[in-house]
Order: C-alpha cells, then structure tokens, then sequence
C-alpha cells in the first residue's frame, strides 16, 4: 500500500539555508556590488543542492525561506522579533541573553528602532516607523553611534560595559562606517518620488529600467546626519527599489520615512523570495465578506453594458448564500450589486443567455460569528487568484499557486481552494475555468487529487483529523468530477478509452479581448456586411447560421478548457485531441484515488452517484489500461515526445509539446521511455530561460495571418517548468531538473533586476534582455504596473520559491548576480557539473 503521508521525491530535499539573513558578505554578491563577484561557494562548504538542512530540532527539514526571522508568513512585531532572535542567541546581547554572533540582528539604530530592515511594509512603514509621529524628535531614529550615548538613550538602562563603545568618528555617514546599516532620511516622500521619476523614468512608464537613460544616480540624506549630508544611490536596481519602496510608503500615508540602504540593495533572490512569502500572496488572496463582494464581484475582463453592477449568481439551493449577498446588497446600495439565482439544470442555452449580464458565482463559505456582537454570518474560504487583473478563483492556477502557498506556509488559502472546488464540483457540476458565469460549461486541467493530498501532507498527515476529514470530502467531490465530467460524453472517446478537452458551450467567449478573434471572423463580417458587435450579435442569437464558425468555437473552448489558450497545436482541433497532459493527469487521479480508497475508505468506495462499490485495485487497472492505450496511441520512440491523438482522424500528431513531460510527473512512464526523452524530446524544448511551450518547428512560421500565440514557442509557462522539474526528479533525473531551474530562475531574477521588479505571466525563454516583454493575445501579462508590482504573478511566484529549492548557496548567489546559465555552468569545477548534468 502506498504511504500517502510521503510522496516519493517529485522534488529534492531542502536544499541549506543559505545564510540565517540575507546580510551581503563578500561571497554574497548582488549586482549592485562592485564587479568582484565570487562564483565558487566559500570554503569548506561542500553543499549541494539536496543535502539535509540540518536543523536544532533534529532532523525536521526546513526551506531555506525559513532561516530568516523575517521570512515567516506571520508579519513580526517589533516585540516578537526581539524575542525570537534573542532566544537563539549565545553572546552578550542587549538585553544580557546570550546571543550566537550569525543570528545575532543588527543593531540598526537606537534601541527603541531596532528594527528588522526586512520587515513586511505594514510594519515598515506602519506609524511607529513614522518619523513624524514619534513622540521624541526623528532625530532619535538616525543611526547613532556610541558617542550619543547619553542622557536621551534608553540604553542606559543596560550594562555598557558589555558594548564595545565607538566613538564617532568624522565619516559616520560612509560605509564603511556604517557597517553596511546606512539608513537614508527621506524628508518628503512625495516630492523624492517625482524627483526621482523625473530624472530617471524617462520613457516615463512611472518603472526604472534598464530601458530608462537617465543619470542612474540620486542624491538621498542619510539618518545619520538627520538628512543633512547626502550620498549617491546609483545603478538601475537600486533606484529601482527606491522608487518601490517610495511609492509603498506613500500607500501607506507616509510623508517622511527613514530607510534602511539594506531595504534598496537587497540580494535580489532574497528580495523577490521574500515579497513573494509576505506580499505577493497576501495581494492576491480574496476572501468574500459582505463588505469587499461589490469589487470582487466587477469583472475586468467583460464591458458590456450588463456587465457594469457588479453580480453575482447562487447555486438554486444555497439560500444562505442567496440571503447573504441580498445583506451585501442593501448594506452597500451604492454598488448596485445584482443577486441572482442559477437555475438547477444548468445548460449551455441558458450560459449563453446570461453573456450580456455575467456575474460572480458563489463559491463555498463557513460561519463565522462576531466576536463582539456574537452575530453569525457566512465569510468566503480565502483563495489566491493568478494575477492583478483578476478576481475570481481558477482552476489549475490554483493548484500551482498551491504548490507554492504551502511552500510559503500560506496553509490556509491552499486549504481554502480545496474547499472551493469541492463546492465547484457539488453545485456546478466540475471544477470551473473560474468562477465567472460565461465559464460555467467548462473546466480546466484537473489536479484536484493531488492538491488535496498535497495539503494533508502539509497539515499533519493522519495525525490531523481536519487533514484526513479535508482529503476524503476532497475525493469524493475528485471522484464524481472523474464520472461524470473526464469520463463522460462529450469529453470521453469511447473507442480509446481516453479523454479530450471537449466541453460544452455556444456562441463567441466574452471574455476575450475584443478583437481577438478578428482573424477568423473578419471574413464573416464582410459576407453579411456587419460590424464585428453586429456579427457577433446575430450569429450569439442564432440569427446567423455558420457551421464552419461553430466547428471553429467547439475548439476554441476546449483550448481554454485546456488551460493552453490559445496554441497552434490545438487551432481547430483541440476537442478532437486526447492530450497527453489531460490523459496522464486522469492516470494520476486514478493512482490517487485507488490509494485514498484504500487508505481511508477501508478499500471499499460506495459511489451513492451510481451505487458502484469499488476498491483500490478497481481503479489500479483504470489507470494501467489508460496507461497501455497511452503508450499505444500516443508515444513516439523516434523522437522522444508522448503526442495528442486525434479521435476523430484517428491519428497520433507530431506537436511537440511541453506537456509530454507530464507523463513523467503523473508517473506513467516507463524508465526506458524517460530516459529516451531526456536524451531527445528535451534538447528541442531547452532554451536559454528553462522550457519552451513548444519548439519552434511544431509551432511553424509566423506572418500577418498567423500571428504568435501565447502557449507557443519562444513562450515559457511555470506551470510547464514546475512539472517538468517534478517529472524529472520523479525518474531520477534530478540535475537536468536543477539544470532547467536555474534557467529559469535566472531569467525571472533578470528580469526582476532590469524592470523595476517585475514578474509576469509568462517569459520568452529566448531573450536574455527583456524576457518578460510578450505582447500576445491578452492582458493578462501584469507588467503594466507604476512605481511598484505588487502581487508578481501566482504560478510564476510559485515556481520561483519551489524552483529554489533545487539551488544550492553557489547557485543562488550566481543567480542573486545574473550570472546567466551558459557562463554559470562552464564556470563549474568538474566536480559540481554533475549537478546540472552538464
Ligand atoms: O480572458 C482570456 C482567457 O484568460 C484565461 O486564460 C489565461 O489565464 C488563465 C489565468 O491565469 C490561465 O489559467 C490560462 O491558462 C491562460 O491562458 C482563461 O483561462 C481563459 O478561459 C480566457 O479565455
Ligand atoms: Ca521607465
């Protein structure tokens, strides 16, 4: 029986923490120091990449995000810092613990601002770091030496005679002195903002980047002389991360801030690492209340003039639900928010006759009672949503930004979009694209089973009852979604025994950019001689009939289906195609699901579905037979590459996919074929940034007509990396994994580093310069931002921090100066080349 509490290594151990905080020493390099950068790891640390961390407690693996007192998913106070760090400690410290010299903090300033220069911006920038707002003089927040010690500190109250007493000399403000803690006083935030702007950002795009030519250096006042002398900050990077942090601070009302220079020439590994645990995920997570629904509820995605009130439509027999967005509505009439209730057969006819008016739907909620009033209500589960742009839960989003989130510690979103999808499956029949109305015919590439066990693992296992209670709900919801969704008409081709991305639905999506289907549509406008709206209009309301046009549309919604909108793989085809990524995904449901059953369900399901009584070997066949009708319709010894099967012409294509590796991470390859696609359907798709949606030849030729897509090539996707890093550990191919991470990770980090901070939907994994510059089919990209990007996006976040743990010290601090990967690997002692496999 498999153990469900381990899965076997998809992913290497943790690799050492680095260092306890990101403090820069000579072997830390980043790209604001001086070109003396050290690739070779420093002495007597032989540490690879999957070595144990060792840890006090014994054993217990920790991620290299929790070394670091500030790198916790709980913000620190002030008060718990001091405590935590104190307790670790083994030398004098201020307050007379011991205190162990690596772990010791710094002492930033005066006693009472001994503050973490890492912390979240609540604290950062909250109003005891407020200048202004300090009951003494700011002059007390400067960094101040010994020689100040005196009747204004609070230090007297300790023992100096353990401190080693400096006296200050004449270049307090330079670095040397300062010890590498030179703090800037920014008198007014606004007016450095627009100075700032003014002389940098000049192809103002409210971001500095490498793009901008300006003079890369800015005077600041240091604390030190209480704004009085100035020094240089200079470079792309840190002006960048100045204007970052200018602009947070002014979100948060600041006028005046002190800043630490630590905050601006942070390592940028441990920079983006660190806005992803504390920021990113806390910005993009939603939780439902009944004052924030009206925002939640707008979409940003539809325009029509039934589409300007927010709405938001309930499941026919949840009237608790209908009761609580009714109390939302009369508490805010402002926001006009519309509540309506879905019908209980829910068909393609009436989704298509809500285009005009889409809404929100209902996910799951709890009950939660006021502590203070002791009143009831319902609040949403939390959940993560991909980007900026959206508000509404997805499908295989979520399980990517899952993977993450629990890396992260964010336990509870996680936890939450498990709840939410159980709901999806129970009151609409499948996991939803997203919870939006237009998306109710269609799903997305289901990964529930995994997610499910993945978040049982995380809280505790069998010895969490919430665990194991979460995980069987989760299944049988997984179970019914497998029926009655992946194994029926239409998406089930009988003849194989396989699956297609096939859903229902009828007419145009709403909710793509309205001239995204111009191409295809244009030769219709001119045939009835009507605007694209009025096409649109008449052909939506049957008016116009064109069989061609609804051949074109039944595949355009199985490529959204498929998450891969839009790809020439599956133009015009894709319904037809049983896809290797939905097929080894159904392999691996039912691995799951035969383990789970036998585990929890005392090997022995009663399916109240269709009164079917199953066991773990039931479904143990399902996915050997999947697994035999894969390598027979599918597989391509010739050249290395598992191929969609189309049902309809009855043959294997020849696309070369990314997703062939998702054989390997369902686990349904055998030895011999993983080895044949290491050594063949890889090389093609390897490119400078980590894996490409597909090669360059599967895709063809681009032109006016043919215009780029975005699930193509040079395009690359995290969710393609993550499972491609977790196939190939699966099979032992550990340092190809490593070898495509750090691909991967280098481009995210350059272009974190070159653009004002950015990290978007996707990459163009050929360009080194501006790998985040695509400009094909939606908006979804995120790298619109001023001043500040504020929620990266989630399943790129997520493969950044899971895409670390295959770096060891030497590849982080390469990564942390942009070494790119060529150079980075030759650069490697023999010895360590094995670890990339190169
Ligand atoms: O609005 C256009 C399309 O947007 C979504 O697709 C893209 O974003 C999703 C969220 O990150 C992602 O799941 C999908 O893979 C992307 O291609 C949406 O899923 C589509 O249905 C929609 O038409
Ligand atoms: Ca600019």
């Amino acid at each position: 029986m498999v153990d469900l509490t381990t899965r076997p290594p998809t992913s290497p151990p943790d690799s050492k923490p680095v260092s306890a905080r990101p403090r820069r020493s000579s072997s830390q390099t980043s790209p604001v120091d001086p070109p003396f950068l050290v690739l070779r790891p420093p002495k007597g640390s032989q540490g690879s990449a999957f070595d144990y961390a060792s840890s006090p407690n014994g054993g217990h693996r920790r991620t290299s995000s929790q070394t670091s007192p500030h790198d916790t998913s709980e913000p620190l106070s002030f008060r718990n810092y001091r405590r935590r760090t104190s307790s670790q400690s083994s030398h004098s410290s201020l307050d007379g613990k011991e205190q162990n010299s690596s772990q010791r903090p710094r002492r930033m300033s005066s006693l009472k601002d001994f503050f973490d220069p890492f912390s979240t911006a609540e604290i950062y920038y909250g109003p005891s770091t407020d200048p202004r707002k300090q009951k003494t003089s700011h002059k007390l927040n400067r960094t101040r030496t010994m020689s100040v010690f005196g009747n204004t500190s609070d230090s007297k109250r300790f023992n100096q005679s353990q401190y080693h007493l400096q006296r200050r000399g004449s270049e307090d403000d330079s670095y040397l002195s300062s010890k590498g803690n030179r703090r800037f006083f920014i008198e007014d935030v606004d007016r450095t903002l627009d100075e700032l702007l003014k002389s940098e950002d000049t192809d103002s795009n409210f971001q500095i980047t490498i793009e901008d030519t300006g003079p890369k250096v800015i005077k600041v006042g240091t604390a030190n002389s209480n704004g009085y002398k100035y020094v240089n900050v200079r470079g792309t990077y840190m002006l960048s991360n100045l204007l970052q942090e200018l602009t947070i601070a002014k979100s948060f009302g600041r006028h005046q801030i002190i800043l630490d220079e630590a905050r601006i020439n942070e390592n940028p590994v441990n920079r983006l690492a660190r806005l992803i645990a504390t920021q990113f995920w806390n910005n993009l997570t939603r939780r439902i209340d009944l004052n924030n629904i009206g925002e939640i509820a707008r979409d940003s995605k539809v325009d029509t003039p039934g589409a300007q009130n927010p709405r938001v439509y309930v499941p026919y027999n949840c009237p608790d639900q209908y009761e609580f967005y009714i109390q939302a509505s009369q508490m805010h009439p402002s926001l006009k928010l519309e509540v309506e209730y879905l019908p209980k057969n829910i068909t393609p006819e009436y989704v298509k006759s809500i285009n005009e008016t889409p809404g929100l739907l209902a996910l799951a909620m709890e009950e939660h009672v006021n502590p203070s009033t002791g009143e009831k209500t319902l609040i949403g589960y939390p959940y993560a949503v991909p980007g900026g742009r959206f508000n509404e839960l997805y499908g295989w989003d979520s399980y990517m930004m899952a993977l993450g989130l629990l890396e992260n510690n964010n336990i509870d979103v996680a936890r939450g979009m498990v709840e939410h999808f159980i709901f999806e499956i129970e009151h609409y029949g499948k996991i939803l694209n997203a919870n939006r109305s237009y998306y109710l015919c269609r799903s997305q590439p289901p990964f529930l089973t995994d997610m499910a066990l993945q978040i049982y693992r995380k809280t505790g296992g069998d010895n969490n009852p919430n665990a194991v209670d979460l995980v069987k709900r989760a299944f049988v919801a997984a179970i019914k979604e497998y029926k009655t969704v992946w194994m029926a008409s239409p998406r089930l081709d009988p003849e194989t025994g396989l699956s297609c991305y096939h859903p229902n639905g009828l007419g145009v999506p709403p909710e793509t950019e309205a001239d995204h289907f111009d191409s295809i549509l244009v030769f219709y406008m001119k045939k009835y001689n009507l605007s694209r709206e009025g096409f649109i209009e008449k052909y939506n309301n049957g008016e116009i009939q064109e069989p061609a046009l609804d051949e074109f549309f039944l595949h355009d919604r199985g490529v959204r289906e498929s998450g891969h909108d839009t790809t020439y793989r599956f133009e015009g085809v894709c319904a037809y195609l049983a896809t290797i990524d939905l097929n080894s995904l159904l392999y691996k449901y039912e691995r799951d699901i035969a383990d789970v059953i036998e585990k929890f369900f005392d090997n022995e399901y009663h399916d109240p579905l269709d009164d079917s009584v199953t066991d773990a070997q039931h479904w143990r066949d399902l996915a050997e037979k999947r697994k035999n009708n894969i390598t027979k319709y599918m597989w391509d010894e010739e050249t290395g590459f598992f191929f969609d099967y189309n049902v309809a012409a009855k043959q294997r294509t020849s696309y070369e996919s990314a997703t062939t590796f998702w054989a390997l991470w369902a686990g349904l390859a055998t030895e011999e074929q993983a080895k044949i696609m290491v050594e063949k359907a890889l090389p093609p798709l390897e490119m400078l940034g980590g894996v490409v949606a597909c090669t360059e030849r599967s895709r063809g030729p681009l032109s006016i007509q043919r215009p780029s897509r975005q699930w193509d090539y040079p395009y690359g996707w995290a969710p393609h990396q993550i499972l491609a890093w977790q196939g190939l550990c699966e099979y032992g191919y550990v340092a190809v994994a490593t070898r495509l991470a750090y691909r991967w990770l280098y481009i995210m980090t350059k272009a974190f580093v070159d653009y004002n901070g950015i990290v978007v939907e996707k990459y163009d994994v050929t360009r080194g310069t501006d790998p985040h510059r695509v400009d094909a089919e939606y908006g979804n990209q995120g790298a619109d931002f001023k001043g500040v990007a504020t929620e990266g996006f989630g399943w790129v976040n997520a493969s950044y921090v899971l895409g670390l743990k295959y770096m060891n010290s030497h590849a982080r601090r390469a990564l942390g100066a942009c070494i790119p990967p060529v150079p980075f690997f030759q650069s490697l002692k023999a010895s360590e080349r094995k670890l990339y496999s190169v």
